[in-house]
């Protein structure tokens, strides 16, 4: 399936002061693009102002020529956001914590297929243990776990790999890779140095704003 998120002159100004202004990009199916810059820059505010999480100050956005202010239902139905934080509720245990989440996002899905995702993520053994008692990088695979079981065409992700070892960096490298070989694209900030493996596209915001 064809999609694109266009962004045309977006601007981000925190605390009088501009992170990034007259900013455009585009990202549809193959691409992975990632967002770069130091501590600071903007990189979390932009991801947000992407996956409609922040309001525009400035600018516009279209999914598949459609203003999101139109077109926001649709943009939703196909984005997978994965914030800074795991976003994982720390009472539930991880089993419970995937069905919470495709509950909330409308998405049907069987035990089963949860059990698997989180054996992909290393998880096997760990299922019913609350998330509260998990290690930062077990919880952060949770979370990971709703790439492999999600069927969503967009991926922005905010530092994925924070907490993850070295085996679970090449597993969830090979994951964004492939989900834009099968026509999905992702974007992402991430400090740790990704291995191309396809077309990259970087975009800095070390010299964007102010
Ligand atoms: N909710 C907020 N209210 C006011 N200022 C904010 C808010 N969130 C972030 N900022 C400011 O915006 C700037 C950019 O923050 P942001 O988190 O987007 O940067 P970043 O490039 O992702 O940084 P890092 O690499 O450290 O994660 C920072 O100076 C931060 O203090």
């Amino acid at each position: 399936m064809t999609f694109r998120l266009e962004a045309r002159g977006l601007a981000c100004e925190r605390d009088d002061r501009w992170l990034f202004r007259d900013l455009d990009l585009g990202v549809g199916p193959g691409d992975v693009v990632r967002i770069e810059g130091p501590n600071g820059s903007g990189k979390t505010s932009l991801l947000k102002l992407l996956a409609g999480q922040l309001p525009l100050q400035a600018g516009e956005l279209h999914w598949n020529g459609v203003s999101l202010r139109r077109a926001r239902p649709a943009f939703l139905a196909n984005l997978l956001y994965l914030g800074h934080a795991p976003g994982i509720k720390p009472a539930l245990n991880a089993l419970e914590n995937l069905a919470w989440y495709q509950a909330l996002h409308g998405e049907s899905g069987s035990h089963r297929a949860r059990l698997a995702a989180l054996e992909v993520l290393g998880l096997a053994g760990f299922e019913e243990v609350p998330a509260a008692q998990l290690s930062a990088g077990q919880q952060r695979r949770i979370a990971l776990a709703r790439l492999t079981l999600s069927p969503r065409l967009l991926w922005i992700l905010d530092e994925p790999f924070t907490a993850i070892d070295r085996q679970g960096v090449a597993a969830l490298e090979d994951a964004l890779w492939n989900h834009a070989a099968a026509g999905g694209a992702v974007l992402l900030t991430t400090h740790h140095e990704l291995h191309a493996r396809g077309a990259l596209t970087r975009v800095d915001l070390s010299k964007a704003g102010d």
